[in-house]
């Protein structure tokens, strides 16, 4: 009787005789350089035994293809690109082997000769043939395999080369080449016994077929290959080097903050290596898989990064995120089938499956709703005719009897998928994922997700996906959320909102990943549009005439999720433009009164595109930094009324009327107070009482009370005759305010009074805005500097109004106003506020 299993004395190898294997790809050995820090990163290695399965260099398998398909089509200037292909290897050999080139420089002739003599069989037959095609695609990996070798071995190194040919014997059927592996093992180990060398260097991508005909494996086949001979070999690890450091976070091309990830479990590499993540094959992974073999994604050009390492288990640390990453397949179009025939029919799913199966159509994603009343899948789209047909064939006699009634295409679509271990049983994912696609504007066209809970998919349109992909990736912080904004009007306000950007930028990245983009910068005349984080350069950029369209177009990118637009000019026709930004989904932020004071038709206009969801943000309006409107408004959401407001709301005339005292001109203050940057552009508007009447006018449809700036009673402080003069005139016949501004102030100090310029509303829509004289008792009369003071009563404070007080004009604050609106738009599309 043999002894039970568990006393069998087996003799396992120490993790120190144990082989490692790694993989080169092509772009790892694209020229002699690469061929040398391949070497390197070899001889690095603290292992003695290595298992080496290498690609073709860079470019030769589709140069090989490019000639066997000129030959096959009869054309018979195949001859150039083979002496181009045969020069550049020769040339790697002369640089890689010097005078000790002769061997190798008689096998790579050799094998040009092959290969011409393959091209030239072909041309002969001028149709294509299966095996010879295989064959020639295969000889780069033969070429590159020996070269290395004979490299090495010139290093001294005790290696072997073996053509996979010789032992790796494959099936092909509907899944890809299957490996026979009693076959393939039995012939390795044959192999293996004439050659005990301690380093293998293997040729990835090709094999044999049982009746010994040369083959290939197919697409990513050298990381097959490299699974295949690490099992074979049965390696303790499996490293693949490519041009990345490891499997990303996303595509890199779209998301260029995409991050390595540190690693991966293997159902989550298999899940992002299908779209996106190219960096490894999921059949790579099958071998790979049931022998529970490590692997190591690395990047040969910068070997000191550690890569992704892929295991049964992706090492969980603290920081370890739900998602790990999300991977887009484009040219992908949704199929549906819809009609009440379906409605507990039980074989619609295997009829409309089977029908795209027997039509050769691969199904990307399923979606079925639980009336049964439709059926979604996504399909390439170059399949998506024949699905089409396929379906319109196997549901024919439903169609013509009207119980089903549709089969609808969509196409351009993509497919976006977020994918994590750690989502299964974790709630909220599904919120986050379509929270953030709503708020970046993106119609989701179909859902998949599985009971797995690993993956969830999104189907939407393709022009959406790179915004999609980039909002998504930043709402599970795997890159920071990102704002592409757009400044209009960088003067005083604008400056300083730009300098207090470029200064909070940094911390805010580093510590909310909170990316503020200033990417388009316009003044009435010309604009810049740019790609920099904070638009330093913007000063020095070359004039463009400025076009609001062109601007808005540059904001809202493609490739970034959100867009603002920050309107810190006083235009009327700025202002205007509103609407059609926050419809087409651009948030703005202003301290611009013309959209909250214009007319009230585009005043509804604007409120009415924000119902996309696009947020539009104007606490700096009124009182500049402070916070009124929003006090405002949570009085009225919290279910208070208004009665009336009161205040002094102009920082300019509070400004002015604090400071004159009779002593000086007028006029001299108001010239002050235009050089501080208090007053508006044009220093009328504040001095006619515009200004107040508007901030008036912006209370009162806060409150829902309907007021028109005609509405409000204004006492203009601009003599008759300097209200149509240019701005400029306006400021040089200044003094002519002087003697009036003198008499109104002598009869308020004798009445023991102080004149202040005060404004009030009333929840009937009384509204007034003028120069009163207040007693010194007045509250009013006690403010310092540019304080505005707002007094709010309301049902909740009518006896003791609520009051808001502070600077109320000023570069400085006034863009911290706008600044802090544009902190409360990031919270609301996710920043970690
Ligand atoms: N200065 C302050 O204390 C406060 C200002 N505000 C508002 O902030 C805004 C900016 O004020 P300031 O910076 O003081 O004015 P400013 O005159 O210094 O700057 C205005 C900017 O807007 C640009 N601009 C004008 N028309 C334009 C157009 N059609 N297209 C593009 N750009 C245009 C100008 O070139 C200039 O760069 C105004 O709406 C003002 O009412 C609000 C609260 C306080
Ligand atoms: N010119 C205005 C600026 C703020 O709106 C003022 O003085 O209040």
């Amino acid at each position: 009787m043999s002894e039970p299993a568990s006393h069998v004395a087996v003799k396992a190898p120490t993790p120190a005789q144990q082989i490692v294997a790694h993989k080169f790809g092509g772009s790892s050995l694209a020229d002699a350089s690469c061929f040398r820090r391949v070497a390197a990163i070899l001889h690095a290695q603290p292992e003695f035994r290595q298992l080496v399965v290498v690609s073709a260099m860079h470019g030769t398998t589709n140069a090989l293809i490019a000639l066997a398909e000129t030959a096959a089509s009869g054309a018979p200037d195949w001859n150039t690109g083979w002496q181009a292909l045969r020069d550049r290897h020769l040339a790697i050999v002369h640089d890689l082997l010097d005078a000790r080139a002769h061997a190798t420089l008689a096998w790579i002739e050799q094998g040009f000769a092959q290969l011409a003599n393959l091209l030239g069989a072909l041309a002969v037959l001028g149709t294509p043939n299966r095996e010879a095609f295989e064959s020639i695609q295969g000889l780069g990996e033969v070429w590159s395999a020996r070269l290395l070798a004979d490299f090495l071995a010139m290093q001294g190194v005790d290696c072997a080369c073996l053509d996979a040919r010789e032992v790796l014997v494959v099936n092909h059927g509907e899944l890809g080449a299957a490996v026979d592996w009693s076959e393939s093992g039995a012939r390795f180990a044959e192999w293996r016994a004439r050659h005990a060398q301690s380093w293998l260097i293997v040729t990835g991508f090709i094999a044999r077929t049982r009746t010994g005909r040369a083959t290939v494996l197919g697409r990513n086949g050298s990381d097959y290959s490299a699974a295949i001979f690490a099992a074979l070999c049965d390696a303790r690890e499996l490293t693949l080097w490519g041009d990345t450091d490891g499997v990303l976070s996303a595509d890199p091309r779209l998301v260029p903050d995409a991050i390595p990830l540190p690693s991966l479990s293997y159902d989550e590499a298999c899940e992002l290596a299908y779209f996106g993540a190219k960096v490894i094959h999921p059949q790579t992974l099958t071998p790979v898989i049931a022998r529970g073999l490590p692997v190591r994604i690395r990047n040969t050009f910068h070997p000191e990064h550690p890569g992704t390492a892929i295991g049964e288990v992706a090492a969980v640390g603290a920081h370890s995120p739900p998602v790990k990453g999300i991977s887009t397949a484009r040219e992908l179009a949704v199929v549906t089938l819809e009609g009440a025939g379906m409605i507990g029919v039980p074989g619609t799913a295997e009829r409309t499956f089977g029908a795209l199966h027997r039509a050769g159509v691969s199904v990307v994603m399923i979606s079925q709703g639980s009336s049964e009343h439709s059926i979604c899948c996504v399909v390439r789209d170059a399949d998506v005719a024949d699905a089409e047909t396929a379906l319109r064939r196997a549901f024919a006699a439903e169609i013509t009897r009207g119980e089903i009634h549709s089969v609808g295409v969509a196409r351009d679509i993509s497919v976006l998928a977020a994918v994590g271990d750690g989502m299964a049983g974790t709630p909220g994912i599904a919120a986050r994922l379509f929270g953030a696609l709503a708020r970046t504007g993106v119609n989701i066209r179909a859902i998949a997700q599985g009971a797995s809970e690993r993956n969830i998919s999104v189907a939407v349109a393709s022009a959406d996906a790179p915004r999609a992909l980039r909002a998504v990736h930043s709402a599970f912080w795997l890159s920071p959320q990102t704002l592409s904004i757009g400044l209009i009007g960088p003067g005083k306000v604008g400056a300083a909102l730009l300098r207090q950007i470029q200064s909070a930028r940094p911390r805010l990245l580093h510590d909310i990943q909170l990316d503020l983009r200033v990417r388009a910068v316009a003044t009435s005349r010309r604009m810049w549009l740019g790609e920099a984080g904070a638009a330093d350069g913007w000063n020095n950029a070359a004039d463009m005439t400025c076009d609001l369209d062109a601007f808005a177009r540059h904001v809202q990118a493609e490739h970034l999720p959100h867009a603002v637009i920050i309107d810190c000019s006083a235009s009327d026709a700025v202002a205007q433009r509103y609407a059609d930004w926050l419809g087409a989904g651009i948030h703005v932020v202003t301290p611009n009164k013309h959209a909250g004071a214009g007319p009230s038709a585009r005043w509804r206009a604007i409120r009415a595109a924000t119902a996309g969801g696009a947020r539009f943000r104007y606490e700096a309006t009124v009182g500049a930094g402070l916070p009124v409107i929003s006090t405002l408004r949570d009085l009225l959401d919290t279910g208070d009324e208004m009665i009336a407001i009161d205040g002094i709301l102009s920082g300019t005339l509070a400004w002015l009327f604090n400071r004159y005292d009779g002593t000086q001109a007028f006029s001299d203050l108001v010239r002050e107070a235009h050089a501080l940057g208090y007053t508006e552009p044009d220093p009328r508007d504040d001095l006619s009482g515009t200004d107040v009447a508007r901030k008036l006018v912006i209370f009162a449809r806060e409150a829902g009370v309907e007021l028109d700036l005609a509405d409000v009673a204004v006492e203009s402080l601009v003599p008759e005759s300097l209200r149509t003069h240019s701005a400029e005139t306006f400021m040089d016949h200044l003094p002519q305010l002087d003697a009036a501004m003198a008499a109104r102030h002598a009869h308020a100090s004798r009445n023991g009074s102080v004149l202040r310029y005060v404004a009030h509303l009333d929840h009937v829509g009384t509204a007034r805005v003028g120069l009163v004289e207040l007693p010194s008792s007045h509250a009013f009369a006690h403010l310092r500097l540019t304080d505005n003071i707002v007094q709010f009563t309301t049902r909740r404070y009518r006896d003791n109004p609520l009051v808001v007080q502070g600077p109320g004009a000023g570069p400085e604050v006034t863009a911290a106003g706008v600044f802090a609106d544009l902190l409360r738009v990031s919270a609301a599309l996710g920043a970690k506020l």
